[in-house]
């Protein structure tokens, strides 16, 4: 239906114009045919030679533009790929209804694909055959190469936002488009000087160059309009230009730059002030002496830094000597010296612990807070069930510890046992209830025994510390898998992995559920999901909102939390439900609740997923990662649905835990009898 009424609505009425124009000259011409000099002389036929010159010239700048435009669009697409679903062609013929294009008079002036996993060259004769397009925003891809040199055809270019992919070489054949107002290339490869053509975008605002490899000097660039400039972290050397010298610092931070705003110049001074690429002092053509004040500065500069040098050896040393750090404070500090990637944990715990050599901020740490003043039979580590009471609390002084992490309710520890077992500790802070509340609201939390929780082994309760001992689970939480560095020797997580995740974790919620109509978790997101070697996910942190004060960061569980919630420690059940919901749109998408792009569009994950589905394709809305598991797409759509479903508005529209995780058991087995045993390679990926 929906491609014959496009159909209709692109070629009717032109088809319609040239029938009768066609019939018309027919009949007339059929006439005068015996005579050719009287047909060239006939005024009616004249006439109508007019009309069909200008239907032929209106016929060619509306339909045939678009179909140039369209055709600039379909090669643009297989040129840099992206989504195999990027535009449904077949149900949208024209190109004015594809995601992201906008037209206006039936031409192409908008291309917005953000973050749209484009990836490759842009080659000639696609994007500049558009030569009606006013904004061409590829930002956030992997688009690279030189831009094609045509792209100077976009005579009406307004606005180019290319940041954020690798774009290489010089730009200057953009200096053709006149009507450019916002030209942002930050954050790509582009290279060459900056030259004084930018002078001929007399309308431009912004001009956005920041890292990237452009060298050279600065040249005067006299823009009246300008509102946003940076040139920050390229490898320009010399002196900023007069007419630049009213930016803000940070606009030229990063080069060999001097010069108002930043330091005096050599010449008139020292050198530049902002040096961190090859320190070439001043214009490469000029050869600059330096004064004898340049010179004392240089030495007592260099007796400092030596002396700095010095001191912080020492400092080292006496570090490295002193053997283990003594407090949990002191472990703290030394956490980003301390955090390792989940890569290098596996590797450390494969090896049996992170003891050898690795430098651990030790837990004797764990030692001084626990001693203040506390009588030495309170020193207890109260244990749940039998499975730990293989070590004691001094056992757990001992240990080397390092900061996994901050969260809302204090900081986690790795704690590696002197026997090699590995635990995390939960340092809790702001606990606002009483002793006796508090054990008795752990006992509740520790009784919870299901496979799909991280179970909590034992609790530490004492005037200034309260900590929690739960089990250690070495690959980390899904959020970090899922979000986590990109780069190469990162395995995506599979299509087989993520539909399991889902129904664990839906499983541990919903044993939570079980236990009581006002047993809920309160914090449902993918960092409190953590999971096994073999990519079990364990639900964590639960029971833990009702033992502590009002949450120090309102936005802690940003994007998850449900809309009718108030108070973050007063969450319903269906308020859990809802944060599953957006955590299996997390999956989904692989985009997290406070994704940028989400930000840019005042969205939450939820509504722009319904907006995405309700206005395109569903498939637009899937990680990229998970496009090549065509077998299991039908299990996608249906566990999109119940993301949807999960995420309703109100409480009462929303399933229960018990619905939601049979739903996907339904699912799951489904897909696993059609596809799994015919094609298993498929679903499980490489
Ligand atoms: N049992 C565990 N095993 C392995 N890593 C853990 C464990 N518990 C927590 N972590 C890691 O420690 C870090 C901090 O966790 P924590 O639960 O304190 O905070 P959070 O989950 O980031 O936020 P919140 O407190 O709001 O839940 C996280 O990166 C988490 O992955």
């Amino acid at each position: 239906m929906t491609i014959i009424s496009n159909l209709k609505l692109w070629f009717l009425p032109s088809f319609l114009t040239h029938f009768f124009l066609y019939y018309y000259i027919f009949l007339h011409s059929y006439k005068m045919l015996p005579n050719y000099s009287t047909l060239i002389l006939q005024p009616k036929l004249k006439m109508l030679l007019l009309i069909l010159l200008i239907h032929s010239l209106i016929f060619s700048t509306t339909s045939s533009d678009l179909t140039t435009d369209r055709a600039a669009l379909l090669a643009f697409r297989s040129a840099v790929g992206g989504r195999t679903f990027l535009w449904n062609t077949f149900n949208t013929t024209s190109p004015c209804n594809w995601a992201g294009v906008q037209c206006e008079n039936n031409r192409v002036t908008v291309i917005r694909l953000p973050a749209s996993a484009l990836s490759g060259k842009l080659p000639v004769n696609t994007i500049s055959n558009l030569t009606r397009l006013r904004t061409l925003s590829l930002r956030l891809n992997n688009l690279s190469g030189p831009l094609p040199y045509d792209l100077s055809k976009c005579v009406e270019l307004r606005n180019i936002y290319l940041q954020g992919n690798y774009f290489t070489g010089p730009v200057t054949f953009l200096f053709g488009l006149r009507s450019l107002v916002r030209l942002n290339l930050a954050d790509n490869n582009f290279s060459g000087e900056i030259p004084s053509g930018f002078n001929n975008l007399t309308r431009l605002r912004t001009l956005l160059l920041e890292r990237n490899h452009f060298y050279g000097s600065l040249p005067e660039l006299k823009f009246t309009n300008l509102e946003q400039f940076n040139v920050s972290f390229n490898k320009l050397n010399g002196s900023v230009p007069r007419s630049l010298e009213s930016m803000p610092v940070d606009a030229f931070l990063g080069n060999s730059l001097c010069g108002k705003p930043l330091g005096i110049c050599p010449g008139g001074g020292t050198q530049p002030a902002i040096a961190t690429a090859g320190i070439e002092i001043g214009n490469s053509t000029k050869k600059n002496k330096l004064s004898s004040g340049a010179v004392a500065g240089v030495v007592i500069g260099s007796v400092v830094g030596f002396l700095v040098l010095l001191l912080l050896l020492f400092v080292l040393c006496r570090t490295k000597n002193g053997e283990k750090m003594r407090s949990f404070e002191a472990a703290t500090i030394k956490q980003t010296e301390t955090e390792v990637s989940v890569e290098k944990q596996i590797v450390e715990s494969e090896n049996g612990g992170i003891n050898n050599g690795h430098p651990v901020a030790a837990a004797a740490a764990l030692s001084t807070g626990l001693s203040t003043g506390e009588e030495n039979g309170a020193k207890k580590l109260v244990f749940f069930g039998d499975y730990y009471k293989t070590f004691d609390l001094e056992d757990l002084l001992k240990a080397s510890a390092e900061v996994l992490g901050k969260g809302t309710f204090g900081t986690a520890y790795k704690a590696v046992l002197e026997m090699g077992t590995i635990v995390a500790v939960k340092r809790l802070k702001d606990v606002a209830i009483s002793e006796k509340e508090f054990r008795e609201k752990i006992e509740t939390v520790g009784a919870m025994n299901h496979e799909n929780l991280v179970p909590l082994r034992a609790y530490y309760y004492s005037g200034e510390e309260k900590l929690l001992v739960y089990d250690y689970m070495p690959m980390g939480s899904l959020s970090a898998l899922l979000h986590g560095s990109k780069g190469a020797g990162r395995t995506p997580l599979n299509w087989e992995i993520r539909s399991s995740i889902a129904l664990q974790i839906a499983q541990g919620i919903d044993y939570l559920h079980s236990q009581g109509p006002n047993v809920s978790h309160a914090n449902i997101k993918s960092s409190n999901v953590l999971l096994t070697k073999s990519y079990e996910a364990r639900v964590s942190d639960f029971g833990l909102a009702n033992l502590v004060g009002p949450p120090s960061s309102p936005t802690r569980v940003a994007g998850y939390r449900a809309p009718e919630v108030t108070d973050p420690r007063k969450v319903s059940q269906k308020a859990d439900v809802y944060s599953f919901g957006v955590l299996l749109l997390e999956l989904l998408t692989g985009k997290a609740p406070t994704h940028a792009l989400l930000n840019e569009e005042g969205v939450d994950l939820p509504r722009w997923v319904e907006s995405v589905v309700r206005e395109e394709w569903p498939s637009e809305v899937f990680d990229i990662e998970l496009l090549r598991y065509q077998t299991a797409e039908e299990e996608m759509v249906q566990l999109l649905q119940l993301a949807i479903d999960c995420t309703a508005q109100y409480p009462d529209n929303r399933p229960s835990m018990s619905e939601v995780s049979k739903r996907i058991e339904e699912l799951r087995r489904s897909t696993l009898h059609e596809h799994y045993l015919v094609n298993a390679t498929d679903l499980i990926g490489p």
